[in-house]
């Protein structure tokens, strides 16, 4: 190798780790995709880099950033091709049907950064389509794809076979299959989890329920006396309180700061391990007491309003954990469901309440008094689509807090 090349390949080599590989490219994809299915967003919309929802024919725009980034032709193909490799042809539809538009408007024009090209993505359709069931279009993208290269034997074949097909049976003309979304196991939490996604501020209102008020708390601790925290009781049962301004913004920012250094991607228990999985998508670090007074503050402050026990092991350190756009938590529990779960590690028993901040703090219980994990504690992170977000979790354990929530018999408790 000539010298200057052999500079080129180390220099790669030194950033290597730190460039975007296929993992990445895969995971933008499949947040691009969330996305569209849980707010129902058109992929056109997205391409151009504004949100817009699409009910029946209606177009509504949600939201537009002040500068829009659209994406390219390539883009939309190689999202359209990380679906159309899971044999996800549903999604690959759309997102190959941008690719070719863009790459007809754009056609004789060479970007050196693309990888496809308009046949690239005639094809990759063409075949979508006949695996939707769609010979009709399947025929007609592959006739398009002749034009530019008319020497294409495999094309060839595929043409005089749609033909074929659609000669003998030509109701398949105008069949138009409708292809489902890649199924789920709980469609019907799926349906109700993206419902509440889509409606904004879709909280009851209960100001005429007597038992969810608000109160200025102090939990008869002096800590709180001199500054108590509005408290408000949003559900009894489960019991869910939110506790308003529980952090300012220079706290919530100090957190941010002394997390941001330690993030990786986050697991879930699974079994006895902890894996990342794709149905919950964000970074998170754990932050110890000793890491800064502000933990330690903190600590003192979930204490006093809850009553109980936060001291280790009585509770976990404090999780923090950032979202990107896509990223998601979808409906889970936040208790161990099976002994063998990893969080039984601490020997401190279940999770028995979660404390998440975010600026305000919600509190609930996840247990009974019985110890049994309540089924209503079903929650989750919607995906984000501006921005970035983020939360703290403090999850407190059963143990140590028998005589702060004394336990009961009675499975309702
Ligand atoms: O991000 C959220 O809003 C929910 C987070 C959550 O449920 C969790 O971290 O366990
Ligand atoms: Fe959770």
């Amino acid at each position: 190798m000539k010298g200057n090349e052999v500079a080129l390949k180390d220099g790669y080599e030194k950033v290597e780790q730190d460039l975007p590989a296929f993992e990445d490219l895969e995971g933008a994809a499949r947040a691009l995709m969330r996305l569209q299915d849980v707010y129902m967003l058109n992929v056109k919309g997205l391409a151009r880099g504004v949100f817009q929802r699409v009910t029946g024919s209606a177009v509504t725009d949600l939201y537009s950033p002040r500068r829009l980034f659209s994406l390219t032709a390539d883009d939309c193909f190689q999202v359209g091709k990380v679906a159309y490799d899971m044999g996800d042809y549903y999604h690959a539809i759309p997102w190959l049907e941008e690719a070719v538009s863009l790459f007809r408007g754009s056609y004789g024009e060479w970007k050196t950064e693309d990888e496809a090209s308009l046949e690239d993505a005639l094809d990759h359709l063409a075949f979508a389509y006949f695996q939707a069931g769609n010979v009709s279009c399947a025929l007609s993208l592959s006739r398009e794809f002749l034009l530019y290269s008319p020497d294409n034997k495999r094309m060839s074949r595929n043409v005089l076979k749609y033909e074929k097909l659609l000669a003998e049976s030509p109701t398949r003309v105008v069949s138009e299959a409708v292809i489902q979304r890649p199924n789920v196991p709980h469609l019907q939490t799926r349906d109700t989890y993206e419902g509440l996604c889509q409606t904004l501020g879709s909280q009851p209102t209960h100001y005429q329920i007597p038992s969810l008020y608000c109160s200025y708390e102090t939990n008869s601790s002096p800590y709180l006396l001199l500054q108590p925290i509005r408290k408000e009781v949003i559900h009894l049962e489960p019991y869910v309180v939110l506790y308003h301004d529980f952090v300012n913004d220079l706290e919530a920012q100090k957190i941010r700061g002394l997390a941001e250094p330690w993030l990786q991607r986050s697991v879930v228990a699974s079994g006895e391990k902890q894996l990342p999985v794709e149905y919950r998508i964000s970074k998170s670090a754990w932050l110890k007491d000793t890491v800064d007074p502000l933990l330690v503050t903190l600590d003192h402050r979930i204490g006093a309003l809850t009553g109980l026990d936060v001291q280790p092991p009585y509770a976990e350190y404090l999780q923090v954990v950032n979202y990107g756009i896509g990223g998601h938590y979808e409906p889970h529990f936040d208790h161990a469901t099976s002994p063998t779960s990893p969080l039984y590690r601490m020997k401190s028993g279940n999770r028995v309440a979660t404390f998440m901040i975010y600026n305000a703090a919600l509190f609930w219980w996840n247990l009974h008094r019985s110890g049994e994990g309540d089924g209503d504690t079903l929650h989750a992170g919607c995906p984000v689509l501006v921005g970035d977000k983020w939360v703290a979790n403090k999850w407190i354990h059963e143990y140590g807090q028998e005589f702060r929530r004394p336990c009961s018999s009675s499975p309702e408790d």
